[in-house]
C-alpha cells in the first residue's frame, strides 16, 4: 500500500499536518485504538467505535460460519444474492463484488420501480440479505417486508430465503429468531461505515462467490504500518487529506477511472462526508468528475497518475488505510469522526413524515414532463439552470440528488442494429446521471450527483457553512 504526493502545494500541507501528529504521538496512538484522541467530548463515543481497527483478526472468526452459509446458499442453488441495506451497510460489499466482478444487486433504495426489478428478477433463485446495524432503517425495512410477501405469495418459506446481518441486540435481530432466518451478528464496536472488513461486507460479498478471506490477508498486511512515524500509507494519506483542508483544498475530486477496483470513490465518498462533515467543517467528496483546476480542489487518483496524490493497493488494504487516514483527518479538522448527527435528524424527519406526510405542495411551474417545486423567479428549465449555477458560491459546489430508478436508463429503446457505442450514447442520454457532466460543463464550480435514498445514508451528512451547496432534485 502506498501514497504518493504528486503536487508540492499537497506536500507542504501533509508535511506540517504530519508533524503534528506526529507530535501527538498519534499514529502509534490510533493504532492501539486510543479513544481520547479526539476531545473529551468525543472520548465515550470513540471507545465503542474502534473496533474496525482489529476487523482483519477478528473477522477470521466469523469465516467457517460464513463459509457454512455460502455452501448452504450454493446448495439450494441461490445464485442471485440481493442486499438490502443503506450506506455502510451495503457500499462495501457492492465495491468488493464490482471488483471480483460476480454479480450482488443492490437495494439501497425505495425507489418502486427499482424495487420492482429486483423482485421481478429470478426470484426463485434469490437470497436476500437483510443489512442493517441499527435494524431500525426505514428502506431496509421496508425491502425486508416487500421481499417476505413476495416469496410467500411465491409460495417460497421466507425462513429458507433470508440472512440478517445486525448487530446483537438490534430490533432486527429479534425479528430475526422470530421469523427463524439465519444470521450473522455484527461487532457492535464497529460503526456502519468503518464496517467494510465486518459481516456487513463480508456476508454479501461471500454469497456472491467473492474469496473474502484475501480482503483480511490484504488488510493484514498493512496492519502493522499503522503504528509507524514513516512509511505508514494511513498517516500519509490522513495527513494529505486533513492537511489540504486546513489549507484550503476541502474539495476532494476521487479519480479511479484506471484502477483495478472499481467503484471505490462512492464508498470514500460515505466514509469521509459522513466522518468529517459537520460542525460547519469537513471534506466534500466528488465522484466521477473532472477537476476544474479550482484552488480548492484536491485530486486523489486510485492507482493512477491522474492526481495531486496516487494511492496504491489492493482492496482489504485500501478499506483499512482510508478509514485510519479520515480519523486522522478528523483530529486535524477537530471534528468526532464517529458521531452522524446530522443523518439521525435526518432519520427522525423521515419518521415523522411517514407518521403524518406533508400537505402536497403545488409547482412553481411545470416545464415539460417536469414539475418544479422550491422558490424559483425562473418560468422555465433554462431559466431555472441558469438560476441556480449563478447561485453556486464562489467556494461552493452543485448537488443534483435524484430520487429516481437508477437503472431506468437501461430500459431507454436502443435503434435496431445498434453497435455498442450507440448504445451506450442511447443509455448515457436517458440517465440522470450524465446531469452531473452536463452541468459541469456550465460552471467551475464542483457537481456532485447521487441518488436518493441513498444519498441521505452517505453525503447527506456533509453540511457546510451556511450557504456554500446550491442543490437541484427530481
Ligand atoms: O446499518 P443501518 O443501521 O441500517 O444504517 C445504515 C446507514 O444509516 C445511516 O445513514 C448512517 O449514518 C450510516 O452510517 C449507516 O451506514
Amino acid at each position: 500500500m502506498e501514497v504518493t504526493i504528486r503536487d508540492e502545494g499537497v506536500a507542504a500541507a501533509a508535511s506540517s499536518a504530519a508533524v503534528r501528529l506526529l507530535d501527538d504521538g498519534v499514529p502509534p496512538r490510533l493504532a492501539a485504538g486510543d479513544p481520547g484522541l479526539w476531545g473529551e467530548e468525543a472520548a465515550a463515543g470513540a471507545a465503542t467505535r474502534l473496533g474496525w481497527l482489529n476487523l482483519p483478526l477478528t473477522s477470521r472468526e466469523l469465516l467457517p460460519e460464513i463459509g457454512k452459509l455460502a455452501e448452504w446458499a450454493g446448495a439450494q442453488g441461490l445464485t442471485n444474492v440481493v442486499l438490502a441495506g443503506m450506506g455502510g451497510s451495503s457500499l462495501a460489499a457492492e465495491v468488493i463484488c464490482n471488483t471480483a466482478d460476480v454479480p450482488l444487486t443492490v437495494l439501497d433504495t425505495s425507489d418502486p420501480r427499482q424495487v420492482h426489478r429486483a423482485l421481478a428478477d429470478d426470484l426463485e433463485r434469490t437470497v436476500l440479505v437483510v443489512a442493517s446495524k441499527s435494524g431500525t432503517t426505514v428502506e431496509t425495512d421496508a425491502s425486508l417486508r416487500v421481499f417476505e410477501a413476495a416469496f410467500r405469495a411465491a409460495g417460497i418459506d421466507p425462513g429458507d430465503r433470508i440472512v440478517v446481518v445486525t448487530d446483537p441486540g438490534s430490533p432486527l435481530e429479534q425479528a430475526a429468531i422470530d421469523a427463524g432466518y439465519q444470521m450473522v451478528l455484527a461487532r457492535p464496536d464497529v460503526g456502519g461505515r468503518y464496517s467494510a472488513l465486518s459481516a456487513f461486507g463480508l456476508v454479501p460479498s461471500a454469497l456472491a462467490g467473492v474469496e473474502i478471506e484475501r480482503l483480511l490477508d490484504d488488510a493484514d498486511e498493512v496492519t502493522p504500518l499503522l503504528a509507524l512515524p514513516a512509511g505508514n500509507p494511513g498517516l500519509d494519506l490522513g495527513a494529505v487529506l486533513g492537511g489540504a483542508a486546513l489549507a484550503g483544498r476541502d474539495k476532494l475530486i476521487l479519480e479511479d477511472r484506471l484502477a483495478e477496483i472499481t467503484g471505490l470513490p462512492d464508498w470514500i465518498e460515505q466514509l469521509v462526508a459522513e466522518s468529517l462533515g459537520k460542525d460547519g467543517r469537513g471534506i466534500l467528496p466528488v465522484v466521477a468528475a473532472d477537476p476544474s483546476g479550482a484552488a480548492d480542489e484536491l485530486v486523489v487518483a486510485i492507482g493512477s497518475d491522474n492526481g495531486d496524490v496516487r494511492v496504491d493497493g489492493a482492496l482489504g488494504a485500501q478499506f483499512l488505510v482510508w478509514e485510519y487516514a479520515t480519523a486522522l483527518a478528523g483530529r486535524l479538522l477537530e471534528v468526532d469522526p464517529f458521531d452522524q448527527p446530522d443523518v439521525a435528524g435526518a432519520k427522525r424527519n423521515t419518521a415523522a413524515l411517514l407518521e403524518h406526510p406533508a400537505a402536497a405542495q403545488s409547482p412553481a411551474f411545470t416545464d415539460g414532463p417536469v414539475e418544479v417545486y422550491g422558490p424559483t423567479e425562473a418560468h422555465d428549465l433554462p431559466g431555472l439552470l441558469a438560476e441556480l449555477l449563478a447561485a453556486v458560491p464562489g467556494d461552493g459546489y452543485l448537488a443534483v440528488l435524484a430520487h429516481l430508478d437508477r437503472l431506468a436508463a437501461f430500459d431507454a429503446p436502443v435503434p435496431d442494429g445498434a453497435d455498442f457505442e450507440e448504445m451506450t450514447d442511447t443509455w448515457m442520454a436517458a440517465d440522470a446521471a450524465t446531469l452531473r457532466a452536463l452541468l459541469a460543463l456550465r460552471t467551475d464550480r464542483p457537481v456532485t450527483f447521487g441518488w436518493g435514498p441513498r444519498y441521505l445514508h452517505s453525503t447527506g451528512q456533509y453540511t457546510t457553512r451556511a450557504g456554500h451547496g446550491t442543490g437541484c432534485s427530481s
